[in-house]
């Protein structure tokens, strides 16, 4: 029978590599190698260590952080081998290290590395690790810089894509619409897969929609509306009914009746007068290319006077043929007003021309949108269904970084800590195992951190919760349901079982379920409840112990 180290090792191979081939063993910081010659040159390089990453503080001002990037560090795992061509480089770069070092490097895979992770798509809190790695000290060495960099930009913008979602409300469509605007390649694609888990629903990027399954959305852009000048450049004038049992000859001549029935109906009188012709082409031009879906941009010209009853005339016309006009996009001006008007708008033509459902034509809108013009625009009032978000959202433009970073933790079951005038930047030492406990009315209350030997918390306990540092912070918590953090994704050579890596799918629900199960005073926008992070009685006095050890006695004269 198949052991469960043989399973784990069999089901291991068929994870596929980081998504983007740039995410190599090289791509690391060089120190990572010089440490690991160095370890390697003392005798250490075995010798096991765990590591955690950690956030110190959460992004955007807020409370909360989405966890993303987890699935790429599995896969960067799992696949970690340094190619020939690759040794032969830091040989190249390295040339007074001896041969044994570059040997071992050959060597060297993550079969004897074990990942513990929360799980991707999980709300967290600061200095509670987002993954423990435990391995020989050389090679978790050199998965630092990687392990950072996947989880770090990821998990700012999963975080930026929940706030804005946040902000948004459920029942709003939310595009991404960030690639020209994202740093870099990676950025974009990195943009795209990760705001979809924060709660998009959807992203312009067609690359993304390729390696991720993420759905694709878009209208068009003022080019196109600015590439027609006149309605004789339409020469295919034909348009089939939606049913396909006849076809409308001039679908140009229909449209054009429309308009002028627009501009003479009473209950319109002020709205309408001539429409930019060239717009009307190019928005004819659309409807005939995508009868089934029609969409336009309404404000190149100008919206009220031109792109809106443009946009309606032609969105009429498709409607005798049984069709359905998706909607308008504004990319400019008051959003807030233009929304409200043209909302009146298709309400005064559904009832004018008896058209059902016309009033509930969808408005999108973009242009700079982010927090705070969601917010603003939710507290004037609006009638925008869909937002289209870019810059501000891929950019993370509020905050640049997270701060994920890799501390060591404990050596040779020898627990470490990393001191630092700043009571923030003090690493929590030992091997810990990480518990979230929730209250009667089933929020969270804290999370909770123990040594890996201590007995873990257990519903209905009344559990001492005390603040790692400050030592008059502290409570006792009697959970209700009582949650363990820490996953195995990556077992090494212990017997313990792999954790499945989730759907894209999957990771998203988990995130909705968890962003929805916080209490709200968490997740407002300004000044938010701080969530409580804690350590177990046990590990506080462990630490206060550790650290006085460690730090040398000052002397005054
Ligand atoms: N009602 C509103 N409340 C708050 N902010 C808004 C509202 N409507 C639009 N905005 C924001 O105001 C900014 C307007 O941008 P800007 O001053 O560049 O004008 P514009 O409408 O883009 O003009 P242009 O015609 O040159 O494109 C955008 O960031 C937009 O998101
Ligand atoms: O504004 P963002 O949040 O980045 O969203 C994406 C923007 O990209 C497009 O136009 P682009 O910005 O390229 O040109 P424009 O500003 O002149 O419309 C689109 O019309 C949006 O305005
Ligand atoms: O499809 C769109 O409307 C779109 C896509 C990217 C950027 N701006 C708009
Ligand atoms: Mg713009």
């Amino acid at each position: 029978m198949e052991s469960m180290a043989e399973a784990n090792e069999s089901a291991a191979a068929s994870i596929p590599a980081a998504t983007n081939p740039m995410v190599t063993p090289l791509l690391t910081d060089q120190y990572q190698y010089t440490m690991a010659y160095a370890y390697w040159k003392a005798g250490k390089h075995r010798e096991r260590a765990v590591f955690d990453l950690f956030f110190r503080k959460s992004p955007f001002g807020g409370e909360y952080t989405v966890f993303g990037g987890l699935e790429e560090c599995i896969r960067f795992v799992a696949n970690f081998k340094l190619e020939d061509e690759e040794i032969s480089f830091l040989q190249s770069v390295m040339p007074r290290c001896e041969d044994g070092f570059f040997e071992f490097l050959r060597q060297i895979d993550c079969s004897d590395v074990e990942v513990y992770a929360i799980p991707e798509g999980s709300v967290v809190f600061p200095k509670v690790p987002l993954m423990r790695v435990e391995g020989p000290v050389a090679v978790v060495q050199l998965l630092e810089t990687p392990f950072v960099n996947l989880v770090n930009f990821a998990s700012l913008v999963a975080t930026n894509a929940a706030r804005h979602r946040l902000v948004a409300g459920n029942s709003k469509t939310l595009l991404e619409f960030g690639l020209r605007r994202a740093q870099g390649p990676d950025g974009g694609v990195s943009a795209s897969k990760y705001c979809y888990i924060g709660g998009f629903d959807a992203t312009s990027n067609v690359a993304a929609g390729k390696l991720f399954g993420i759905p694709l959305r878009g209208t068009h852009s003022h080019a196109f509306v600015s590439s027609f000048t006149s309605l004789n450049e339409i020469v295919s004038r034909a348009l089939q009914c939606r049913d396909g049992t006849s076809t409308c000859k001039d679908f140009v001549n229909l449209v054009q009746t429309w308009l002028n029935k627009l501009q003479h109906a009473v209950s319109l009188r002020g709205l309408t007068g001539a429409t930019n012709e060239s717009e009307l082409a190019a928005f004819i031009s659309y409807a005939l290319a995508f009868p089934h879906n029609f969409l336009a941009l309404v404000d190149t010209y100008n919206v009220m006077r031109s792109g809106l009853p443009n946009f309606c005339a032609v969105a009429l016309a498709l409607n005798d043929l049984g069709y359905k006009a998706s909607g308008i996009r504004l990319d400019s001006g008051d959003l807030s007003y233009l929304s409200i008007e043209s909302r009146k708008f298709f309400n005064a033509i559904e009832k004018e021309f008896c058209i059902a459902g016309f009033g509930k034509t969808a408005i999108a809108a973009s242009n700079d949108l982010n927090e705070e013009t969601l917010d603003a625009l939710n507290k004037q009032g609006h009638e925008i269904d869909t937002y289209g978000i870019g810059t501000h959202l891929v950019t993370c433009y509020s905050q640049a970084a997270l701060g994920c970073v890799f501390k060591l933790v404990e050596i040779n079951n020898q627990p470490r800590m990393k001191l630092s005038e700043d009571i923030t930047k003090v690493s929590i030492p030992c091997k810990k195992r990480c518990f979230r406990l929730y209250g009667r009315e089933g929020f969270p209350l804290v999370d909770l951190m123990i040594g890996v030997n201590e007995p873990p918390p257990m519903a209905g306990d009344r559990i001492l919760c005390r603040h790692p540092f400050i030592e008059s912070k502290r409570a006792y918590v009697v959970p209700q349901h009582v949650e363990e953090l820490l996953k195995c994704y990556w077992p090494g050579k212990s017997h313990e079982t792999r954790e499945e890596l989730p759907s894209l799918q999957d990771i998203r629900n988990h995130c909705m379920q968890q962003l929805q199960k916080m209490r709200s005073d968490h997740m407002r926008r300004i000044n938010p409840t701080p969530y409580k992070i804690s350590v177990s009685g046990r590990l506080y006095d462990f630490i206060h112990f550790l650290w006085l050890n460690e730090a040398p006695v000052g002397e005054l004269q």
